[in-house]
């Protein structure tokens, strides 16, 4: 056991946090040696296994990053933007992995991810599940074969807490159809359509989300021609499959040589 990678779980008291610190510790491929949180959150200073209601676990949450990466050999970071930044820095002042799976990362926060890339492994995906990895290569394979007379929506639900939109998941599957129809999607990216819109730019690719109750996650990626419509669809049913997927990227890091990686990497896709 003491062999095993140490992995610390940032934002543990969060939907994923949880389900994160449940997979590490039941897998016997790595050690959860870490829990951080937010200060004032009221799990500081507890055990990580007690504060989710179990057994304790022998890992206190803590709001100090640092020691807790230096432990480490892995973060795995399911938290907010500003957060995930600050993060990076440290992650690669320990010289661990960090595995993010934080969304709504803007372009200031991919630059602060490459500059901490420079000394350490980065794996970031807007969704680390084997299922939506694959859906983004089919996406990205059905769009180069289809001309633009075809139209391009991504169509994502989540539940009610969700706070950015459109979905990580949904903005690398309008990635992968803006790479297969060789086009830039900042340029083709048409999202929330609301009142007197006028018709539908031809090539643009549309972005939709709904919120509502405990939807897990859902993506359509809808193809829509003349006379027919081709629909490639995700559904998550537990949160375990990013979970899983996020500590296969933490051991698979081990030993990679610095720099970005993403979901495509790891699984070999
Ligand atoms: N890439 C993927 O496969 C997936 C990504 N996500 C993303 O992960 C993120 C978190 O999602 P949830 O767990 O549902 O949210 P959540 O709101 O349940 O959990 C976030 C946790 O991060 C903590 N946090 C925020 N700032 C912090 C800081 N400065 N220091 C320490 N902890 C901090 C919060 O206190 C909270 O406990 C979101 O961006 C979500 O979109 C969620 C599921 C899958
Ligand atoms: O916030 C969530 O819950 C999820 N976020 C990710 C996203 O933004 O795509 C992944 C998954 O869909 C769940």
């Amino acid at each position: 056991m003491e062999n095993l990678p140490g992995i610390v779980v940032t934002g543990a008291s969060g939907r994923m946090g949880q389900m994160l610190v449940k997979t590490i510790t039941a897998s016997g491929k790595a050690r959860l040696v870490g829990c951080v949180e937010r200060a004032g959150n009221p799990w500081l200073g507890r055990d990580v296994g007690e504060a989710m209601g179990g057994a304790a676990l022998g890992v206190t949450v803590t709001d100090d990053p640092l020691p807790a990466f230096a432990r480490a050999q892995a973060v795995i970071d399911f938290t907010a933007p500003a957060a995930t930044v600050e993060f990076a820095a440290l992650a690669a002042q320990a010289r661990a992995v960090h595995v993010v799976g934080t969304t709504g990362l803007e372009p200031a926060h991919h630059a602060r991810l490459d500059a901490a890339a420079r000394h350490a492994v980065i794996i970031q995906a807007g969704n680390m599940s084997l299922g939506v990895n694959l859906l983004a290569r089919m996406t990205q394979k059905v769009a180069a074969a289809l001309d633009a007379d075809w139209d391009i929506e991504v169509i994502e639900a989540h539940h009610r807490m969700k706070v950015d939109a459109p979905s990580g998941t949904a903005l690398m599957l309008g990635q992968a159809a803006a790479e297969g129809r060789g086009v830039a999607l900042e340029a083709a990216k048409v999202s929330g359509r609301d009142g007197i819109t006028g018709a539908r730019e031809r090539g643009s690719i549309g972005f939709s989300a709904v919120r509502g109750g405990d939807i897990v996650g859902e993506h359509d990626v809808l193809f829509a021609g003349e006379g027919e419509r081709i629909i490639l669809r995700h559904v998550a049913t537990d949160r375990t499959i990013f979970a899983r997927g996020a500590l296969r990227a933490a051991l698979w890091g081990q030993g990679q040589k610095p720099g970005r990686y993403d979901m495509m990497d790891v699984l070999g896709l």
